[in-house]
């Protein structure tokens, strides 16, 4: 499973979206290290608040199914520039995945942003933080 073919998981993804509000639909397709893809669309509510990205789907759909190690995420809407991802979605990366995962953003256009976790929250507050 290549980056190219992460990021058609996340386009296969995003059709999946449940976004009756904000009509902006978004895939995610994240690559545990024994090659499994968990895919990943956000999911809205009637009560905004409680929307669901992308990317956290994916997260919670893998490690509610055991699996714990992960080596890449893509994640892709209809964006001028690669989709950024949202405050909490970095929470969630920094503390699911290594801080040099791989993070492929993209959009409709074909444009790729290649990045990592930590480079998207750097100085992430983490478990580490929460022990002496
Ligand atoms: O990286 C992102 C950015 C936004 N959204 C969702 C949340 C909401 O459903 C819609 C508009 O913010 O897009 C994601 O799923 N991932
Ligand atoms: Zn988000």
């Amino acid at each position: 499973m290549d980056k190219k073919q992460l990021i058609e998981e996340a386009l296969t993804a995003r059709t999946f979206a449940y976004v009756p509000y904000s009509k902006f639909p978004v895939g995610a397709a994240l690559l545990s290290n024994d090659g499994k893809v968990y895919r990943g669309a956000n999911i809205e509510n009637a009560a905004y608040p409680m929307t669901n990205c992308a990317e956290r789907t994916a997260l919670y759909k893998a490690v509610s199914e055991g699996d714990t190690q992960f080596v890449a995420i893509a994640v892709t809407a209809d964006t001028d520039r690669p989709v950024p991802p949202c405050g909490a979605c970095r929470q969630v990366l920094s503390e699911l995945c290594p801080p040099q995962m791989k993070v492929y953003l993209s959009n409709l256009k074909g444009d790729i942003q290649e990045t990592t976790v930590e480079a998207l929250l750097p100085g992430a507050f983490s478990p580490g933080d929460l022990h002496e």
